[in-house]
């Protein structure tokens, strides 16, 4: 840590004295109302059920004090479009009270603002575009597979041999492969996904990022040896890494409620801590460039050696860090070696726990939801073949698992990773609803609280994967050009306004996807359901991820990945990791709860919505069953209601088809009184 200068001992000291006043003084003029005094303890008490409180008492703008800084808490969706999409140039990172800037991402994308981050974006972005995603791809399927085939296999092996009251083989395999970080005191056939998600995650990160590949990573020998990390990725390593992250964020989550009242370089026991942590995740992160950069050299001397008159430095690689080897700005410098690791800390960070939580939430869904289980375990059967096949999954298979796609969303919206997207108004402003801003209020949008508005969401706490379903086949069919397929007989009048509505402004103001959870009593509409089901099987046409969920999603009220222009980048990313990942999970591995009575794991809110711990039992699913799913598939892709994933009834409005300009007249008439209904 730099070392203080005498400004910012002034500056620290300026700031105390600011916020020990605002604790007597009254809010400014228009400032949101909200909870008297500090609200810190409350904050640091559990976020998740503070910011729930503060929704039920003060409503969706809620204006509060938290460590001294001035706090506006938003979950009314035109306003957080406001902050996040529309007057994003005066909503910032830089001042944000709850998300400081620090040593550990220096100043890398997710910090920057301005023309830095407009830079950085433009270098980062090729990265992450779907033809590069895609190639990913292998990266993902190679890293799960050696998990799957590895201590997972051993741990359903030990589940299968104890219940056959057999021999222990399995078990002293089971225990040889723990993942890190994970406890060993789990019954066997029991795993603590989450922590396995932790190391798989980092290990796809490492090796689609930045080229580092190593098989070896869950070997039993690797965790025995207590060398200093000569391999990079192997269990040793992947467990300081992810321990390190996470004693960061605690780190973070403790900050931010008390405003960074105490600065980063006074070495409190904190401090220390958080400094040793970034100092684990420097040696890898300066390890990887280092390693890079040495094999650019070789390749260099290499081509030399066959023709000496070349000066070429092009490496073969195409990942990330070598497009940010080879970046020069302006003046054609390459970026100083500080940057560099300031975007790659930046990217493991922003990338590697975020993805893994997401992994944790969806498989505990997944196995306190069986009948969502076995019916998307049928879709992938149908898609992939059964475990006993060898054929593996892909990219282009993503576009053919609506219902898996459909749970990842369902996941992100009941827990999602980011439950709070911190801003700071550079300038006094005026908020939707007429507040008033000053210069310097810190606002926390929260996805949390959004992604759960009744006034959104029909039956918000219930996890409803169908729920997406019509949004994804309406996204598909568009893509493919098959409007025509909409007015077929086999569309109901859901889906059309779906169609309709998904290229325009329409599709973000609540009505079209209230109108799509709203006209079924039950889960949805079967039509909808249907038409997925042959989707997954007959066409191959991906989903558009970022367009899917640009602005605040489909009804303005979902954004596990932000919004706007700093929405994330690694969107695509994740969701093609994230349905890969599962999907070869679903096909190999049935999930189940610890035991019949254990609870849904408890989330453990830091900086991001992780789960406490997420242990589940893992059961080898047998090709048989798989193939009579895999039947049951392909026998509901045919015309007829015959899908693992029924609805109760199915109450639809009948209609005469009209000539097509009152047809559109009655769409829009039906959408304004639905969002009426909804409102
Ligand atoms: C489930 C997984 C993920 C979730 C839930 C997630 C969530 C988010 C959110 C909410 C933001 C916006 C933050 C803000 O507005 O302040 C963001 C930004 C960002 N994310 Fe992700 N993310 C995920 C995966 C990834 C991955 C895989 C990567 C890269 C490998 C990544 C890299 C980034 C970066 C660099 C930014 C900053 C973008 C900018 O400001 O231009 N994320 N993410």
């Amino acid at each position: 840590m730099p070392a203080p200068s005498l400004q910012s001992l002034a500056d620290v000291a300026g700031g105390a004295v600011t916020r020990l006043q605002r604790l007597v003084q009254p809010p400014p003029p228009g400032f949101p109302p909200g909870p008297a005094g500090d609200q810190s303890v409350g904050m640091l008490g559990g976020p998740l059920e503070f910011i729930s409180r503060l929704r039920r008492q003060h409503g969706q703008v809620v204006g509060l004090l938290l460590g001294g800084e001035r706090v506006v808490l938003l979950s009314e969706p035109a306003a957080a479009k406001q902050v996040l999409v529309e007057q994003a140039d005066v909503f910032v990172k830089a001042g944000t009270a709850f998300f400081p800037g620090s040593s550990l991402t220096g100043n890398g994308l997710l910090v920057s603002d301005g023309e830095v981050w407009r830079a950085q974006r433009r270098m980062a972005n090729p990265a992450f575009r779907k033809a590069a995603v895609d190639n990913y791809a292998d990266e993902m399927v190679a890293a799960t597979q050696d998990l799957l085939d590895g201590p997972w296999a051993a741990a359903a092996a030990a589940a299968a041999s104890s219940s056959q009251g057999g021999s222990s083989r399995g078990q002293q395999q089971q225990q040889q492969q723990r993942p890190a970080g994970s406890s060993s005191s789990l019954p066997a056939g029991v795993r603590d996904v989450y922590a396995d998600f932790n190391q798989l995650t980092l290990n796809i990160t490492l090796a689609a990022l930045f080229g580092l590949k190593d098989s070896s990573s869950y070997s039993s020998s690797d965790a025995s040896s207590s060398s200093s990390g000569s391999k990079l990725t192997n269990s040793e390593t992947a467990a300081r890494v992810v321990s390190a992250v996470e004693r960061a964020f605690t780190y973070f989550a403790a900050r931010g409620a008390t405003a960074m009242v105490v600065p980063e370089w006074v070495p409190t026991p904190d401090n220390v801590a958080f400094k040793e942590a970034v100092q684990q995740l420097d040696d890898l992160v300066y390890g990887i460039i280092d390693a890079r950069q040495a094999e650019n050299r070789q390749q260099q001397q290499q081509q030399q050696g066959v023709d000496p008159s070349s000066s070429s430095s092009s490496s073969s690689r195409t990942d990330l860090l070598q497009a940010l080897l080879d970046s020069t700005d302006e003046a054609g410098r390459p970026m100083a070696k500080t940057a560099l690791r300031d975007e790659l800390m930046t990217l493991l960070v922003a990338g590697q726990e975020t993805s893994a939580i997401l992994l944790g939430w969806a498989a505990a869904l997944l196995a306190h939801h069986p009948k969502v289980q076995a019916a998307a375990a049928a879709e992938v059967a149908a898609v992939l073949g059964s475990s006993s096949s060898s054929s593996s999954a892909s990219a282009a298979d993503v576009g053919r698992l609506a219902l898996l796609t459909a749970v990842v969303l369902e996941a992100l919206r009941l827990y999602s990773p980011a439950y709070m997207v911190g801003r700071c108004a550079n300038r006094d402003v005026q908020l939707a609803g007429g507040y008033t801003l000053p210069a310097g209020t810190t606002v926390l949008v929260s996805p949390y609280l959004l992604h759960r508005e009744p006034s959104r969401w029909r039956n918000p706490a219930l996890f409803k994967p169908e729920r997406w379903l019509p949004l994804l086949t309406g996204q598909q069919q568009q893509q493919q050009g098959a409007a025509a397929a909409a007015g077929s007989s086999g569309v109901c009048p859901m889906h059309e306004q779906q169609q309709e509505t998904s290229g325009g402004e329409a599709q973000a103001n609540g009505s079209s996807s209230s109108s799509s959870e709203g006209s079924s009593s039950s889960s949805g509409c079967p039509m909808h359901q249907q038409s997925s089901s042959s989707t997954s099987t007959t066409t191959s046409s991906s989903y558009n991820f970022m367009s899917l969920l640009r602005d605040l999603g489909p009804n303005g009220a979902y954004l596990p990945f932000g919004g706007g222009p700093r929405n994330c980048i690694g969107t695509g990313f994740a969701m093609t990791e994230a349905v890969l990942v599962l999907a070869m999970m679903l096909q190999r591995f049935e999930l189940q709860p610890v035991s019949p009575a254990a609870g849904f794991p408890r989330p453990k809110p830091m900086l991001t919505l992780r789960p406490e711990a997420v242990p589940l039992r893992l059961l080898r699913r047998r090709p048989q069953q798989q193939q009579q799913q895999q039947q049951q598939q392909q026998v509901a892709a045919q015309p007829k209601p015959m899908l693992t994933l029924r609805p109760e009834a199915v109450p639809l409005r009948l209609l005469r088809r009209r000539p097509q300009q009152q047809q559109q007249q009655q769409q829009q008439q039906q959408q304004v009184e639905t969002a009426q209904k909804v409102a």
